[in-house]
C-alpha cells in the first residue's frame, strides 16, 4: 500500500507539487500519469526517501521510506537505469547488493531466473541491451521480495517485445497481491496496463480512480487527459 496525503514540494523559488495525494492498493497496477515536467519523478523520489516534502507525508506499508527497517524486503524501486556498475556482472552487482542488505546472495540467481535474464547473469551491466537493464533493474528491486514495486517510467524506450514482457511482469506483479505504482507520460501504453489511473498536471492531482472511471464519457485515456486537464493537444505528450 501507498499512501500520499497533501504532499507539497519547493525547489528554489517555484513550487513543484502542491498537496498532492493520492493511494496505490495492494493487487493493483497504479499508473502516475502526466505530461513532462508535471511532477512525477519528483513525488516518487519523495515516497522513496530520496528527498524530502516541504509537507505532508508519503508511506509505504505506513512507514515514511526512511523509517522502514530493512527497506529492500517493503519496496522495490526502478529509477534511472539498472544502478550496476558499468563493469560489474550482473549476477555480481545482484550478490553485492542483496549481501549489502543482509539477504542471502542464493537470491541474486532467483531474481535473474524471474526475470528472464539468467542466461546474461555473467554479462557486464554496461554491455547490457537497454531492454536488459531495465530486466537488471527490475531484478534488483525483486530481491527482497517486497510487496510493494514503484517503477519510473518502465516502459520508455523498450521495443514492441519489451513493453510485451514489461507489461506481463506487471500483471503477474499485481496479482501476486504486490502494489505496482508505475509513472508514464505514454497514455497509449499505460491504458494498456493499469487498473487505476493517477493523473497530475503542473504538480496537482487532476483526477483519481479507476481506469474505467476516468474514462467515462471519453474515447481514450488521451481523451480524458486533455479533457481534464484543457491542455492543448501536440504539447509536450
Ligand atoms: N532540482 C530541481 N531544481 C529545480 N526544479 C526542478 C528540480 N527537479 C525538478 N524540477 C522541476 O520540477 C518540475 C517537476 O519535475 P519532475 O521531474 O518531477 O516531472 P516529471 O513529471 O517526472 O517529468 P518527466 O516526464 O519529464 O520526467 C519540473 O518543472 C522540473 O523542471
Amino acid at each position: 500500500m501507498i499512501t500520499i496525503d497533501r504532499v507539497s514540494k519547493t525547489k528554489g523559488r517555484t513550487q513543484i507539487l502542491y498537496d498532492v495525494s493520492f493511494e496505490a492498493r495492494p493487487g493493483r497496477i497504479s499508473g502516475f500519469l502526466g505530461p513532462n515536467g508535471a511532477g512525477k519523478t519528483s513525488t516518487l523520489r519523495i515516497l522513496l526517501g530520496l528527498d524530502s516534502p516541504q509537507s505532508g507525508t508519503a508511506l509505504v506499508c505506513g512507514r515514511p521510506y526512511r523509517k522502514l527497517v530493512r527497506p529492500l524486503t517493503t519496496v522495490g524501486a526502478l529509477l534511472d537505469g539498472s544502478g550496476a556498475h558499468r563493469a560489474r556482472t550482473a549476477r555480481a552487482h545482484l550478490r553485492w547488493v542483496a549481501t549489502s542488505n543482509g539477504l542471502p546472495g542464493s537470491r541474486a540467481d532467483e531474481v535473474l531466473e524471474i526475470v528472464g535474464l539468467s542466461g546474461a547473469a555473467r554479462k557486464r551491466a554496461g554491455r547490457l541491451s537497454l531492454g536488459m537493464s531495465r530486466r537488471l533493474g527490475l531484478a534488483t528491486a525483486l530481491l527482497g521480495d517486497p510487496a510493494v514495486l514503484v517503477l519510473d517510467e518502465p516502459v520508455n524506450g523498450l521495443d514492441p517485445a519489451g513493453i510485451r514482457w514489461m507489461r506481463g511482469f506487471l500483471r503477474d506483479s499485481a496479482a501476486q497481491g504486490r502494489t505496482v505504482l508505475l509513472s508514464s507520460h505514454l497514455m497509449g501504453e499505460l491504458a494498456e496496463i493499469v487498473d487505476d489511473v493517477i493523473v497530475i498536471d503542473k504538480g496537482r492531482i487532476v483526477t483519481h480512480g479507476s481506469l474505467a472511471d476516468v474514462t467515462a464519457g471519453h474515447h481514450t485515456l488521451e481523451d480524458a487527459f486533455f479533457a481534464l486537464t484543457a491542455t492543448e493537444a501536440g504539447g509536450s505528450w
